[in-house]
């Protein structure tokens, strides 16, 4: 089948290639030139495991190709995916700007009947807006289909390859036999394709999201209690995850949950309940227990100082919002290092992938390191921000004798009191 995806970020770089590699013609589009340039040079333009060999092997087989001009990148595609930002607005609902920009050139350039498919995340009604805006101008049939993505950065190809359902809200029968063909490869590994109606389908995903931080906050709430009354959030998280209704899964505490989707989804859905005069109160909460969350370590650092900061040194490790990814949108780690700048520390921070995106962030505000063991030179502290593999079983041995001051931060729980004791290393985690 021949598609075309409009958006080369992360959700329209991942399902183009991954369309690609079962056997379609994909042509992607975006309007930021240097990224297709890069693209079409065979350089990938995120950090994702997996992704670049895929990306690269398409590519030269020429069943993936880039391009900035729309009417050509649409040419003969049977599916148009929109893959483009719904960011925050100033009010928290989603910015459709993007979508309905794209959606509004769409009907000029329509030339033959095509499903247009919004994969990006927006709000109940989106589908019906992208219709009537193709509508105005376009002069042959089409289909506007919902068809919400749900992969995760750091392990989006697995995701997407093996995605655990594919929701596909879709009124007309037409599109919905052109969308099953599509994922047809992936109903042949037996995953299910759930068909709904477009609005169920547009609130499956801000649904799924936010039951997911709502199951974050929840922790990490327990996770303050713990630190109260003397338990440990590790025990409380087995025992409660061996409940099958409960599952084990997105039930560890930590700094808050981070990203381009959860805190931004969870304001939209807010927002949206609003509009249709709904307080959705639990969400309120969520969020409000995840703005404390993202600074829960400040308190006990400061604690640990004697509440002057001013002039000490601290090493950072990780600054993407999670492992496996170059990604720092929404990143606790940013939330910390403010934080720490603003009362007067330096900071020495490593991250595998992410620090270049930092420093187009922040600049020289921070000092980065090439390796975890050097950000320790004449720290008075290591502060743990991301729980990427490499930093779960470090040389604790050196650590000891790098650092100035024997003392761990640890917003993810990597290691454990004990194994510290033993190294004369003093160690705050999250409720425990
Ligand atoms: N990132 C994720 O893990 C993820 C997962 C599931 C769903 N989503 C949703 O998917 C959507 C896209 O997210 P993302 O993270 O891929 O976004 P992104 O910001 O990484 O990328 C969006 C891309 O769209 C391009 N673009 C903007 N306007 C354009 C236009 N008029 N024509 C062509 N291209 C244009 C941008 O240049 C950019 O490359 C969002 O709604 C997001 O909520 C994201
Ligand atoms: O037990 C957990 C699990 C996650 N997190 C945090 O939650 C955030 C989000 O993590 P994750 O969901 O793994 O990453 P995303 O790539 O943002 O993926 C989410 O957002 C995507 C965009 O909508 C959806 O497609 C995915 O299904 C959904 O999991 C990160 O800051 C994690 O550190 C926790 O604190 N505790």
């Amino acid at each position: 089948m021949k598609i075309a995806v409009i958006g080369t970020g992360y959700v329209g770089l991942v399902s183009g290639t991954c369309f690609a590699e079962t056997g379609n013609t994909v042509t992607c589009v975006d309007i930021d030139q240097a990224k297709i340039e890069r693209l079409v040079q065979g350089e990938i333009t995120i950090y994702e495991p997996g992704l670049e060999k895929m990306f690269l092997k398409n590519l030269r087989d020429c069943r993936l190709k880039f391009t900035t001009d729309l009417k050509s990148g649409i040419q003969g595609a049977q599916i148009v995916f929109l893959a483009l930002p719904t960011p925050s607005g100033e009010d928290g609902s989603a910015d459709l700007k993007y979508v309905l920009g794209v959606a509004d050139q769409l009907g000029y350039l329509l030339e033959d009947y095509k499903v247009i498919v919004d994969k990006s995340t927006v709000p109940v009604g989106t589908a019906d807006k992208v219709r009537a805006a193709i509508a105005k101008h376009a002069k042959v049939e089409f289909d506007v289909v919902s068809n919400p993505e749900f992969l995760r950065e750091g392990v989006a190809v697995e995701d997407f390859m093996k995605p655990d359902r594919v929701v596909i809200g879709a009124s007309s029968d037409r599109a919905k036999k052109v969308m099953g063909d599509l994922y047809a490869p992936f109903v042949r590994q037996g995953n299910p394709v759930i068909y709904m109606d477009e609005k169920s389908a547009e609130l499956t995903k801000y649904a799924a999201n936010s039951f997911l931080a709502t199951k974050i906050s929840f922790m990490n709430e327990i996770a303050q209690l713990c630190e109260r009354l003397g338990a440990d959030v590790d025990m409380v998280r087995r025992g409660i995850g061996s409940d099958k209704r409960i599952g084990k899964r997105f039930l560890f505490p930590g700094i808050g949950y981070g990203g381009s989707c959860f805190p931004k989804d969870v304001q939209a859905l807010i927002k949206s309940s609003e509009e249709v005069n709904y307080d959705f109160q639990i969400l309120k909460s969520v969020e409000r227990v995840n703005e404390i969350q993202k600074t829960h370590l400040i308190p006990k650092i400061e604690a640990h100082f004697n509440h002057d900061l001013k002039g000490k040194h601290f090493a950072l490790w990780g600054l993407a919002f999670k492992p496996n990814t170059d990604d720092i949108r929404e990143a606790p780690a940013l939330y910390i290092i403010q934080s720490l700048l603003n009362s007067g520390a330096t900071i020495s921070a490593y991250d595998p992938e992410a620090m270049n995106n930092v420093k187009v962030l922040l600049g020289d505000s921070v000092k980065y390191s090439m390796n975890p063991y050097e950000t320790l030179k004449g720290a008075d502290a290591l502060i743990i921000a991301t729980e990427w593999s490499e930093f779960r079983i470090p040389d604790f041995e050196k650590i000891e004798q790098i650092l100035k001051n024997k003392v761990i931060f640890d917003g993810r729980n990597l290691y454990s009191r004990d194994d510290l004791k033993e190294f004369g290393i003093e160690y705050y985690s999250i409720g425990r």
